[in-house]
């Protein structure tokens, strides 16, 4: 069963020649790995974000099951991407101030949910952190922020996963530890993932890749 449509989704930003994304179709099944894969400024980030709620089509529709997202009032595409979306972004975009745990909780916090310490202690152990619980992001490598990261996207167990380029500013060896998180909340979670990626190597362990070049999508 697809889990999100888009229909003929298309996003003009004011001032461009061009839409960044043009009528675009596209089907997501619930517990694919899909891939977008697509030169520079071709409308991979576009298309995340018009999938994840956090912008509006030009024209054209997103669907999570039946309801069209972008028919929500801001209050209710509030609380899709809260409670049905987890975003990942190459530069890890935590917040300096607030520890590891502080940034890791922050979107139940902001759901008005206490999670277990039983639940963040398993976390903690799955995205290779204990010990750095009351940690700063800058105290930490770029691989360990990106965990940071991940775990912010997954405290809300979001039936969608977002990531935008994860592993674009990691080393190989970490950029698979990454990798294997991202099938971590796929096959144990159930998680839908979708990932922005420019490696060929990442986006063949995805099930599925799709490639957009000026807009348009194709399969394959
Ligand atoms: N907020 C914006 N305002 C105006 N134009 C934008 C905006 N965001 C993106 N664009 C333009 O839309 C096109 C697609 O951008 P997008 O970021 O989706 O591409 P991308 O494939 O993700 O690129 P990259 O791989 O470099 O991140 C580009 O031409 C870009 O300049």
């Amino acid at each position: 069963m697809a889990i999100l449509t888009a229909k003929n989704l298309t996003k003009q930003y004011p001032g461009e020649e061009r839409p960044a994304l043009n009528q675009a179709n596209l089907s997501i099944e619930e517990g694919e790995f899909l891939a977008i894969v697509g030169s520079s400024g071709s409308g991979k980030s576009t298309l995340l974000h018009l999938l994840g709620g956090v912008d509006r089509p030009t024209s054209g529709s997103v669907q999570l099951y039946d309801t069209d997202i972008y028919d929500l009032n801001e209050t209710q595409l509030a609380i899709f991407r809260r409670r049905q979306v987890g975003l990942i972004y190459q530069f890890y975009n935590l917040l300096p101030n607030l520890t590891v745990r502080e940034n890791i909780t922050l979107p139940a916090e902001l759901d008005g949910k206490n999670v277990p310490d039983e639940q963040l202690a398993e976390l903690f152990n799955t995205l290779g952190l204990r010990g750095k619980e009351d940690a700063l992001p800058a105290a930490l490598s770029g691989g360990q922020q990106q965990r940071v990261a991940i775990g912010r996207a997954l405290i809300n167990k979001p039936a969608i996963v977002l990531a935008d380029e994860p592993t674009g500013n990691l080393d190989q060896r970490n950029s698979q530890e990454i990798m294997e998180l991202l099938h971590y909340a796929n096959v144990k979670e159930g998680q839908t993932v979708v990932l922005i990626t420019h490696d060929p190597l990442i986006a063949q362990q995805a099930s599925r890749i799709i490639t957009i070049e000026d807009g348009l999508l194709n399969e394959g």
